[in-house]
Parts: C-alpha cells; structure tokens; sequence
C-alpha cells in the first residue's frame, strides 16, 4: 500500500515513524504549505508524545505543496490526512473525486452529521479512521476480550481521560475549528464506548463550560439492556501539573480489566498497570512489552494496509464506528 500525508505536524510525524517500520505500508509522498517541511526539516514538530521532529529524507518521495497537486499522484494508494479536524471533510470529499482510499485522524469531523455523511458518500473500504485506542497495549486486551468472549460480555465500564489547559492549541474551545474536549479528547473513549458496549440510547452529563463549550464533565450512559452500566469523565483541569491522565476499569461477566496511567509536570509518572480481576479472586498482570510509543501507530498503518488489500473493513476503522462515538459526544453537549 503507497501512501501520501497531507498536512505535516504532530501526527504526521508520528505516523511517518510508524511508516519507517512496517512492511505493509510506505509512505511514498507528502504535501506541506511548508518551503522547510517540503526539504525535509521536520525538526520544529512538537507533541506531547514520541520523539522530537528530524530532518527526514526526501529524495525518494513525491513532494507537493498542494493536496490538489498531490491527488493527481496515480502511484499513491491511500492519502493520510493529518489535518486539524475543521479541514478533514472538503480534503476527503477532494479524494473521494479522485478516486483515493482515505486514511484519517480522529475526530473524522468536528460533528455529527458531517461525519456520518462522509461515512455514507465513501465507497465501501474507501474511508478509515484513526482510533488507535483498541491498538494500544494497554487498551487492547478490554478490546480483544470484546470479540473473543474469553471473560463473556462486558457489562460495565468506566472511563477517564483528563489534560491540563492545551495552550498549544490557541482555538481548542472554538466548536468551528477543534470542537473543545469532548470532540477532540474524549471522541477517543467515546469510540472505545461504541466499539466495546454498542449505541447508548441516552446520556445524563454534569459540566463546566469554557465559551458555552464543556470543559470537564461526568456522564453516566443509558443502553437498552438496562443492566448495562457505561459512565465517564474528564476533560480539561485547570492545573498544569498533571498534563495527562487516562485509565478504565471494564467490567466483563468474568473479569473486570483495570489500567490508569497519569503524567505530572516534574517528569514524574504513576500507573496500575493492566490488571485481570478474575471472578474466582485471581488476578494477573499481562506483559505489555516496552511501551513503545509508535508501536500502536504501527499497528495501525499495518491495520490499513490489511483492510485496503483484503477489501475487509476493521471495526477499529470503520467511518461509521468513528460517527458514532461524534454521536457520543453530543449526546452528552
Ligand atoms: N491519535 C492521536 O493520538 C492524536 C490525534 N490527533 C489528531 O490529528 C490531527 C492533526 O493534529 P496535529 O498533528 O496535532 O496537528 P498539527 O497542527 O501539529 O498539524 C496539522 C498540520 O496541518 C497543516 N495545516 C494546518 N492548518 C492548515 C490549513 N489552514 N490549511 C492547510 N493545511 C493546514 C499544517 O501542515 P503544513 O504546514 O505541512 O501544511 C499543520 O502542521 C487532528 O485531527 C487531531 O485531532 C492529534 C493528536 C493525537
Ligand atoms: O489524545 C490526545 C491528547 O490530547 C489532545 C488534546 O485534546 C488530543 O488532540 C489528542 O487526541
């Protein structure tokens, strides 16, 4: 699968570092408005994971400064789009009458009905997103068990996801261009939420708002199956000093599965680790490798290439999967 990235930031770099590793998919082009990006100095990207930006080599790539440039690229399979969420639909209808496969960051829309549009106009297999939580070592296994049914159905789950002022991200706030916490931090629990427990029906949400927007909230979800208890939290704390934290505990018929990571200012970290909480008092603690901060991001690219080759569309992926959880979130606005 050859692949292009629009739009060379953050996660871009962090998925061109999980391109250099997989045998699936190789990025083959790029486009930037960028002159330093299009030459290869990636060296002033930021984020708040994964390794500092480099100078990477170009000279094997197809390099455009326009994504109209770059679509008439027959050698590009798949186009990535890294883009800030309020550009993702005119970029992807743009591949759509192309003819690309597209492969795009979450959220897939800053709201509900233009995501589910955009859901509905691809041609099957044409769209994936990119919600790598069901990817990452320390959310995978809850997904897993999901499927296979090794603990039975999960019945519970609680969810929380917290980041200090995003000052980095000046319009965070602004429903037009990022969407606030809900749309651009908690679409991720809210996907994992659809992925793991199905539709809810309703949502009862306690907030703050920044700007009429939700800043922090709690909300307990309804299902149909009444015995279904799904709730969340978070959001953004005004403090600094913890910049992230995210965790769960879900609840299957056999085991609960818990995790909580946090980041503090002063470099320091705490976590509970992944624990299986068997119903007969057992517990164990499953080796989660060495945390490689590309690796769920490798598996994802490798995700795509599998789906764009089998024709086979992932749930992790699926456009109508990522709506849903745009759904979620305004549920609880
Ligand atoms: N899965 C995850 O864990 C994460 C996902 N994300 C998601 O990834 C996406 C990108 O976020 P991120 O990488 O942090 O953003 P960045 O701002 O770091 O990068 C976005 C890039 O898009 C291009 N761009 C910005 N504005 C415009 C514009 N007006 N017109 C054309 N191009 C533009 C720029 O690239 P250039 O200068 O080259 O044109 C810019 O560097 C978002 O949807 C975000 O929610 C973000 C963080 C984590
Ligand atoms: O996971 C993440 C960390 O926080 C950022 C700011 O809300 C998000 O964009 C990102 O998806």
């Amino acid at each position: 699968m050859r692949v292009g990235i629009v739009g060379v930031g953050f996660m871009s770099w962090i998925h061109y570092l999980a391109y250099q590793q997989s045998s699936q998919a190789e990025l083959v082009a790029f486009c930037s408005r960028d002159d330093k990006k299009r030459s290869g100095d990636w060296r002033g990207i930021q984020g708040n994971f994964g390794p500092p930006g480099e100078q990477i080599d170009v000279s094997k790539m197809n390099v455009f400064a326009s994504i109209d440039e770059m679509l008439k690229d027959d050698s590009i399979d798949v186009i990535d789009v890294c883009l800030p969420p309020s550009l993702h639909a005119d970029v992807i209808r743009a591949c759509y009458a192309a003819g690309k496969t597209v492969f795009c960051e979450k959220p897939l829309a800053l709201n509900y009905d233009t995501a589910h549009a955009l859901a509905n106009e691809a041609k099957p297999g044409q769209l994936m997103v990119a919600h790598v939580l069901p990817l990452m070592n320390e959310f995978a296994l809850v997904y897993q068990a999901a499927q296979d049914g090794r603990y039975g159905k999960p019945i519970a789950g609680r969810f929380k996801r917290t980041i200090s002022p995003p000052d980095w991200i000046p319009d965070f706030y602004d429903p037009k261009t990022v969407g606030g916490p809900l749309v651009d931090l908690h679409v991720h629990d809210a996907h994992l939420i659809r992925v793991l427990f199905g539709m809810p029906t309703a949502a009862h949400c306690v907030c703050t708002r920044k700007d009429g927007v939700p800043k922090y909230y709690e909300t307990v979800f309804a299902f149909e199956e009444s015995d279904r208890v799904v709730s969340c939290g978070g959001g953004v704390m005004d403090s600094p000093a913890r910049p992230f934290t995210h965790g769960y505990e879900v609840t299957f018929e056999k085991a609960t599965i818990q995790f909580e990571f946090a980041a503090y200012a002063d470099g320091s970290t705490a976590h509970i680790p992944v624990t299986v909480l068997h119903n007969d008092g057992t517990l164990d603690r499953p080796d989660l490798g060495d945390g490689d901060p590309i690796a769920a991001f490798l598996r994802e690219v490798d995700l795509v290439a599998t789906c764009f080759h089998s024709k086979n569309m992932s749930p992790i992926l699926d456009p109508k999967m990522a709506a849903d959880a745009l759904k979620i979130c305004e549920m609880q606005m």
